[in-house]
């Protein structure tokens, strides 16, 4: 684990490769305001007719003592362990925000992946532009933001999809990165006609 601060690069490939998923966050809140900025900027993501497919629930302050709460409901059946129940709920309420990103569910199958896939590039947009501001976020999709019983207590509605959980805040800790493969080991480029007319 490093203990800095996430470095403030200009270019974007600095930024995609140098942003880390946090798990451990300073108390501090985010600057009023910053929230929408970032959000403005993730909004810009490509999605398919301009559907805009897309809202955003955010817990902050004593908003995240509710947030907690209302997970606690699923988290103490779903651990035997009421000590560790606890200290999910007591993280979940330290977190300086929480911001759910909820998509419309298209009965038709292909808006309905476009959507999808449409909003996970928010996501991304959202986690490298709180990244460049020294913020850091982890996508999360903890069982519970399934459970009808807390999607109710949130104001998510039937017909509408939970697709990211950001927990976001300023690290306390940025882990160390996981490597990627190379992409050269998963690229093949097709630059003549195959002999058999298929891609082997
Ligand atoms: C769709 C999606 C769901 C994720 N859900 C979780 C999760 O529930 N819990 C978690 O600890 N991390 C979750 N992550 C974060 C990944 O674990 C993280 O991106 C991965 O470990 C690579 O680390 P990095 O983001 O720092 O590069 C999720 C990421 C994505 C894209």
């Amino acid at each position: 684990m490093t203990q800095t601060q996430p470095t403030q690069k200009n270019s974007v490939a600095d930024v995609i490769k140098e942003r880390r998923s946090i798990k451990l966050f300073k108390k501090d809140p985010l600057p009023q305001g910053l929230l929408e900025d970032l959000l403005n900027v993730a909004v810009w993501a490509p999605n398919h007719g301009v559907r805009e497919p897309w809202r955003f629930i955010a817990f902050q302050g004593e908003g995240t003592k509710f947030l907690a709460e209302a997970a606690f409901a699923f988290v103490k059946r779903a651990f035997s362990d009421p000590e560790v129940a606890a200290k999910r709920k007591e993280y979940i309420s330290n977190i300086p925000l929480t911001l759910m990103v909820v998509m419309p569910e298209d009965p038709r199958q292909r808006e309905w992946d476009e959507d999808f896939a449409a909003a996970s590039a928010l996501v991304q947009n959202f986690q490298l532009a709180a990244w460049e501001q020294g913020v850091g976020t982890i996508w999360k999709t903890d069982p519970y933001i399934n459970s009808p019983e807390f999607r109710n207590k949130i104001g998510v509605k039937p017909g509408e999809k939970i697709i990211a959980m950001i927990h976001a805040g300023y690290p306390e800790t940025v882990p160390d990165s996981r490597p990627r493969t190379d992409a050269s080991e998963l690229l093949k480029i097709v630059d003549s006609y195959p002999e058999n007319e298929v891609v082997e």
